[in-house]
């Protein structure tokens, strides 16, 4: 059983060229693999559709082979739980510190008190903030938010998690520590997909890729394949 997989998948708007174009590909289980492509390829789109941001135009999207057309209404943030996302901006909320930021998924879906607490220091500990619980996001330098970012994405354990364009604000040093963060963790039960149209830094993780060409999947990589 594929963890996820688009079957004929098209999202149209009026006037758009396209935004994705009859699209079929699998992700299975404890993989990582990039999304990429040029700007408008198609990248975000893409990711939206799994996180149910947005809804295909034409075929069928499956989470666990469950048809995610079938999931609606107060269906949708179940379906959340398992697939967290992290956002090139971050969305932090700036007035609660930290520690509060990373515990709201957990708090939205009722885990007890003790439990957060445990979660968020632990999760905190995994991305190398375990002293910054207390301080307010904008105390943080920018790749510190984008941890925090990536914290509150995976202290529900999703089985999935999506990222969008996740290291584009960062200078290459962190963008590297930022991508081995992600790298460790399908080994924790996470399978990670990532979009980002940087090739080179998508080359060096030696991942399979996926190619978006005006909203077609023209190419899909496996990691032996890509050129050094
Ligand atoms: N809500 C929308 N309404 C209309 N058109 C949209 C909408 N969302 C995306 N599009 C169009 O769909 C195409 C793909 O956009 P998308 O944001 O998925 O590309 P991308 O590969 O993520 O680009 P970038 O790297 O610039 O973020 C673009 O032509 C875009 O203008």
């Amino acid at each position: 059983m594929s963890l996820l997989r688009f079957d004929n998948v098209s999202k149209t708007w009026p006037g758009v060229a396209a935004g994705l174009s009859d699209v079929s590909f699998r992700v299975e289980d404890g993989e990582m693999l990039f999304v990429t492509g040029h700007s408008g390829a198609g990248k975000s789109t893409l990711l939206r559709l799994v996180h149910l941001s947005e809804r295909p135009s034409r075929g069928t999207v499956l989470f666990e082979e469950r048809n995610l057309a079938k999931v609606r209404g107060s269906k949708v943030p179940l379906h959340r739980r398992q697939v967290g996302v992290v956002f090139q901006d971050h969305r932090l909320l700036t007035d609660r510190t930290v520690f509060d930021n990373v515990a709201l998924p957990l708090l939205i879906a009722g885990t007890p008190a003790a439990e957060v607490g445990k979660r968020v220091r632990h999760v905190l500990d995994q991305v190398g903030l375990g002293d910054r619980g207390k301080a307010l996001p904008l105390q943080l330098s920018t790749g510190e938010q984008q941890r925090v970012g990536i914290a509150r994405a995976i202290v529900a354990q999703p089985k999935l998690l999506v990222a969008d364009e996740p290291t584009g604000n960062l200078d290459p040093q962190l963008a590297a520590e930022i991508m081995q963060l992600f790298a460790s963790l399908p080994a924790l039960g996470t399978t990670v997909m990532i979009a980002s149209h940087d090739l080179a830094l998508v080359k060096r993780m030696r991942r399979r890729v996926l190619v978006l060409d005006h909203g077609r999947l023209v190419d899909d990589i496996a990691p032996e394949d890509l050129a050094a």
